[in-house]
């Protein structure tokens, strides 16, 4: 964990940008005024019900019935001044704690919607995920899991920024104002000769202290426990999503004994870490319970001798008591933050240390690449070096130009740095440098396509809006990637990642191409889930409905060769750069 200093300095700045620059910045400041001010006016309300309490049980002690009802019901005149009625204060206290909370939650939402729309936004710009995905340092805290640092960890930095703040002040408000009206109430003491003005505030603040910390001290293993709780769920729950996944695989193996076990086992775990859990609940019960019982009656005991002596009426007994209460809940919550201040911190390293990847991974976005618009007809590259995230060299100062109608299959030894190659033409890597130029008008298809959820329409369509196509245009281009019993379901929202085959997912890419029109298409293993006639069909519907478009294919199979002008072999000795060799091929028939 880092120092103090750029701890605070990291949790400001997260939280400065809301407040202080956002377009919701005014409409923050107001709301957080307003829970403020109702936080504080609670305490308020609180003290006064204090010294309601006072007159109350003065009143009991000296069977004064209207003084009873009036305090009661309405309000009555004291020698300090207008008390007012149970009623009236209960209600303005109940109006204030919903609506104090009601608020709480509504600024929490509306900060961590500013927030995570803002995270999202970074994230997803110059393609700062993909970077980071790359380079993801599992030892690192903070660049693993994007998904819980923008879904979790904001949701828990709002929340406990917004309640360890506003707790600190209403608890360093109320445990102030409580240990006066405490002062005021309990006279001197003297013990072993010694004087001890307010005595009470003593015993109280060394009761709350020891009581909370004790608690502490028993409560504090159940946390670890019950962190380990979800976990050991999780484990249990993780391998059952396993099963589920690899039905058939399990019941081609045979393997329902072997999963037996495992399932039994990780629930074990949860049986045995539960059982801790118990046996800790019944510890810390067994404090808490004696503890609450011990509360109702030692401000009576302790502040008895006044009373007796008649220094204290039942009201100031009964006041005494609820002041005993408050001063003990205050110093409470300041033990009990010391767990969320902990969880607090590790999220705002955790958010901290995403958000400085994502700055690094933008401004990095294209490495030592500059990626231009190439000139008509023409697709080049010079002097580009392209290395692994961690260094090691695929490819050194090369040079490429293609010519538009002149199609390239690209092929060589599995592992050599072709898909990466196919990603610096893409101008997505970042790891290299050299000048890249790359037509306006250039399709990508991956070997594993992306199939978003949703309609089949969205699938087919992405990533262009569902309208961008006429269902004439859609139902062609479906028929003519060999898809022509999916024309019906275009409608139809699926779970299409699933069901549809990897060869089929390959067609719903080639459709996406013949529906954009592009005049380069680079194919990265495209169609390598197609048997090879369904592929080399594919290739003539390609060419057929796109004559004018330029093919560069990444391909293993010499079918697929054939459908090109010429062979670029990508080769790499162990340890040394690549290099790109020409090669002629023998055209396909029909070519
Ligand atoms: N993000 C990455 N981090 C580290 N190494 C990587 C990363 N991406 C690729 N590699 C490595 O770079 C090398 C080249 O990978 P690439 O996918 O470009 O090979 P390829 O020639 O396309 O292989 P294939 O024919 O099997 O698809 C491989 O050794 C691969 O493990």
């Amino acid at each position: 964990m880092r120092g103090l200093g750029p701890f605070l300095k990291d949790a400001w700045r997260l939280t400065r940008p809301y407040f202080m620059t956002s377009e919701e910045k005014w409409s923050a400041r107001g709301l957080l005024a307003v829970i403020i001010a109702m936080n504080l006016t609670i305490v308020g309300v609180s003290v006064i019900l204090s010294y309601w309490r006072r007159e109350f049980y003065n009143a009991l002690q000296v069977k004064d019935a209207a003084a009873f009802l009036q305090l009661l019901f309405v309000y009555r005149s004291t020698p300090s001044g207008l008390m007012p009625g149970f009623c009236e204060l209960a209600g303005v206290y109940i109006i204030l704690a919903v609506y104090s909370v009601y608020l709480n939650q509504l600024l929490q939402i509306r900060w961590r919607r500013w927030m995570t729309r803002e995270f999202l936004a970074e994230w997803l710009a110059d393609r700062a995920y993909y970077h980071i995905s790359l380079t993801v340092d599992r030892a690192a805290i903070g660049t693993d899991n994007p998904d819980q640092r923008i879904s979790e960890d904001l949701r828990d930095f709002t929340d406990t920024t917004l309640s360890l703040s506003l707790g600190l002040l209403s608890n360093i408000v109320s445990l102030f104002s409580f240990v006066v009206i405490l002062w005021t109430l309990s006279g001197p003491v003297e013990l072993f000769g010694v004087h001890i003005p307010g005595y009470m505030v003593w015993v109280a603040l060394a009761y709350a202290v020891v009581g909370t910390w004790l608690t502490h001290l028993v409560g504090r293993p159940l946390a670890l426990l019950s962190f380990r709780q979800q976990r050991v769920e999780a484990d249990f729950r993780y391998a059952l999503v396993r099963v589920r996944e690899n039905m058939e695989g399990i019941a081609l193996y045979r393997g329902e004994h072997e999963e037996s076990v495992t399932l039994r086992e990780r629930f074990g775990a949860v049986v045995a870490n539960w059982r801790q859990i118990m046996t800790r609940t019944k510890l810390l019960n067994s404090l808490t319970n004696g503890y609450n019982q011990v509360a109702i009656v030692f401000p009576v005991v302790v502040a008895a001798p006044r009373y007796f002596s008649g220094a204290l009426q039942l009201g100031g007994l009964m006041q005494t008591v609820g002041a005993f209460g408050s001063v003990q809940g205050s110093m409470s919550w300041f033990v009990d933050s010391y767990a969320s201040l902990a969880q607090w911190r590790a999220i705002i390293e955790r958010l901290a240390t995403f958000d400085r990847a994502i700055v690094r991974a933008r401004a990095e976005a294209t490495g030592g690449f500059t990626v231009t618009q190439a000139p008509a007809g023409t697709v080049r590259i010079r002097d580009v070096s392209m290395n692994l995230p961690d260094g090691t060299k695929l490819l050194e100062g090369a040079d490429l130009t293609l010519t538009a109608g002149h199609s390239i299959v690209i092929t060589g030894r599995t592992g050599t740095g072709k898909s990466t190659l196919f990603r610096v033409l893409a101008g997505i890597w970042p790891f290299g440098k050299g000048l890249v130029q790359i037509p306006p008008n250039s399709f990508f298809l991956p070997q594993r396509p992306y199939i978003p959820l949703g309609t089949l329409r969205h699938v087919v369509t992405y990533p262009n809006p569902v309208e961008a196509f006429s269902a004439e245009q859609l139902a062609q281009a479906l028929t003519d990637a060999g898809l022509p019993h999916l024309v019906d379901r275009l409608e139809h929202d699926d779970n299409w990642p699933a069901r549809l085959s990897g060869g089929e997912q390959q067609r719903v890419a080639l459709a996406r191409a013949l529906l954009a029109k592009p005049d380069w298409i680079f194919m990265d293993e495209a169609t390598a889930s197609l048997d090879p006639d369904a592929e080399a069909e594919l290739y003539r519907v390609l060419k057929q409905r796109l004559p004018n478009a330029t093919l560069i294919s990444i391909a293993h199979r010499p079918s697929v060769a054939a459908f090109h002008k010429e062979r670029l072999n990508f080769q790499r000795e162990r340890g040394k750069p690549g290099v790109l060799v020409t090669q002629t091929v023998e055209p396909a028939v029909g070519d």
